[in-house]
C-alpha cells in the first residue's frame, strides 16, 4: 500500500546552508517518526515559499542518500501573510508494515495545521534530544548474523543496517549505553517458552529506553549441507529454546538433540565443519547466510510460535498514534498492596497487556512487577495513574512509552486523549 506523509519546517535564511539544514532536519524527523527505511520512500514532492530560492531541497535529500527517490521541487502559492521561509514536503511511501502516517511539522510550521497541533493531543512533538537517525542505524543484537534477533531487526527497521553481533544480552545493553550502537534488540518473551528473565533483569538495572517492539513469527528450519537428505540425519544441534520448541518434531524422528549457544552459530559451525548425520535448527536467514539447504521449514510444535522483541535505545521514541508503556515497580510489604497499585490503572480504564513478577534482588520473598499498558505516559489518564502508583509503590521506573506493534493493543485504543 502506498501512503502519503506530510511535513513542513521553516529555514532561518534564504541561503543554501539554511535550506540544507532545515531540509535535513525535516526529512530525518519524518523518517524517525514513521520508522521509515530509505527504500520505503517512493517519491518526494517539495515546495518552498517564493522567499526561499537559494537551493533545491531535492538536492539536499540526494546528498542524504535518497538517490533512488524521484523528487520534484515547486513554488508554494504566495498567499498573502503566509508563513515566510517555509519548506513543505509530501512523501509517498510504501511501508513493509502497516503504517499510520505521522505528519511532522517542526517549529513555526506547526502553526500551519492548528487542527493537528493544538496542545496535549499533539501527535508529533519535536524530539529532544534528537533520536538517532534511521538511515543505516547501528543495531546491536545477541547472537551471530542470521539469529532471530537479526531477523527481528530487519523486520523492524527494514533497509540497510549496520549489525553489531554481541555474545550476551548485557553486551547489547553496554553497546547501546556507550553509544557504539544506536539501538539494541532484546527478546523479551516467547509464546511457548514465556518471559526471558535475563532481559527483564537488564531493563531494571541498566539505563535504557524501550524505543519500540516487534513480534516475530519464529519459523524454525532444519538445515544441513547441500546434498543431505532427511533420512541421513541422526542428530540436531541448536539453542536449547529452539530444541524445546521443536521437541515433538525431533522425537518423532528419534534424533538426538545437542544443545549449542545459539541457533545461527549452530548453522555457521555446520557450514564450516559439516558432520555426517548432523543438522542444525535455525532461521531461513541463517540458511541463506551460510549456504545451507533447508530440509524442512516450520518444524516448531506450536504453529503460532512467536517472539516479542524490544528495541532499546538511549533516546525517547517519537510518539505514535497507538502507544504502549512499560514500567517496573515494587510494592510496599502490606496486604493488598499490589491490588491497590493495579487499581490506579483499572480506575482510569487503562488496559494492562502484561504483568510479570520477578524476585527483588537482595530482598528474599519480595518482588518487582513489570507491567505493560496501553497508552503513552504523556496521556492525561496514564499520567494520573502513574502519579497514583508513585504514591503507593516503594519504587517505580519508567522503561519507556513506544509505538505498539500491530495486533498488540485492543481495538478501542486509539492513543492520544482518552
Ligand atoms: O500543511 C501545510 O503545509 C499547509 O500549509 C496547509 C495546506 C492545507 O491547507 O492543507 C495549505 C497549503 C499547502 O500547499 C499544503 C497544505
Amino acid at each position: 500500500m502506498i501512503c502519503g506523509i506530510r511535513g513542513a519546517i521553516t529555514a532561518q535564511a534564504n541561503t543554501p546552508e539554511a535550506i540544507a539544514s532545515a531540509t535535513r532536519t525535516l526529512l530525518q524527523a519524518i523518517a524517525r517518526a514513521n520508522h521509515l527505511a530509505p527504500d520505503e520512500i517512493v517519491a518526494a514532492w517539495f515546495t518552498t515559499t517564493p522567499d526561499l530560492n537559494a537551493a533545491f531541497p531535492a538536492a539536499v535529500a540526494r546528498e542524504m542518500g535518497w538517490t533512488h527517490v524521484p523528487m520534484l521541487c515547486a513554488q508554494e502559492i504566495p498567499v498573502p501573510d503566509g508563513l515566510p521561509r517555509c519548506i513543505r514536503v509530501l512523501l509517498l511511501v510504501q511501508p513493509r508494515r502497516p503504517l499510520q502516517p505521522v505528519p511532522v511539522y517542526l517549529g513555526e510550521a506547526r502553526r500551519l495545521r492548528p487542527d493537528l497541533f493544538n496542545g496535549e493531543g499533539d501527535p508529533a512533538p519535536e524530539p529532544d534530544p534528537p533520536p538517532p537517525t534511521l538511515t543505516r542505524p547501528r543495531v546491536a543484537f545477541q547472537g551471530e548474523p542470521g539469529a532471530y534477533s537479526h531477523e527481528a531487526a530487519e523486520r523492524f527497521f527494514g533497509g540497510e543496517l549496520e549489525l553489531l553481533p554481541c555474545t550476551t544480552f548485557a553486551e547489547v545493553a553496554q553497546a547501546v549505553e556507550a553509544g557504539r550502537a544506536d539501538f539494541g534488540i532484546l527478546p523479551v518473551e516467547n509464546s511457548t517458552a514465556g518471559s526471558i528473565n535475563a532481559v527483564y533483569d537488564l531493563l531494571l538495572e541498566r539505563d535504557l529506553r524501550i524505543w519500540g517492539e516487534v513480534i516475530l513469527r519464529v519459523r524454525h528450519c532444519l538445515l544441513a549441507p547441500p546434498g543431505t537428505s532427511l533420512s541421513d540425519i541422526r542428530a540436531v544441534r541448536s539453542h536449547p529454546q529452539a530444541l524445546e520448541q521443536c521437541a515433538r518434531f525431533i522425537a518423532r524422528h528419534g534424533w538426538e538433540a545437542i544443545a549449542a549457544p545459539d541457533t545461527a552459530g549452530s548453522a555457521r559451525m555446520l557450514a564450516e565443519r559439516p558432520e555426517p548425520g548432523v543438522a542444525a535448527i535455525a532461521s531461513r536467514l541463517a540458511a541463506e547466510r551460510y549456504s545451507l539447504a533447508i530440509l524442512a521449514e516450520g518444524i516448531e510444535d506450536d504453529p503460532e510460535n512467536a517472539t516479542r522483541f524490544f528495541i532499546v535505545s538511549t533516546y525517547e521514541p517519537p510518539r505514535a498514534a497507538r502507544n504502549k508503556t512499560s514500567i517496573v515497580f515494587s510494592t510496599r510489604h502490606v496486604p493488598g498492596a499490589l491490588h491497590a497499585c493495579l487499581g490506579e490503572f483499572a480506575a482510569r480504564g487503562i488496559n494492562l497487556t502484561k504483568l510479570e513478577s520477578r524476585p527483588r534482588r537482595g530482598r528474599p520473598w519480595e518482588y518487582v512487577f513489570y507491567v505493560d499498558f496501553e497508552g503513552h505516559w504523556q496521556d492525561p489518564a496514564c499520567r494520573e495513574a502513574l502519579l497514583g502508583l508513585l504514591q503507593r509503590a516503594s519504587f517505580l521506573k519508567l522503561l519507556g512509552s513506544y509505538p505498539a506493534a500491530e495486533g498488540t493493543v485492543s481495538s478501542h485504543e486509539e492513543g492520544g486523549e482518552r
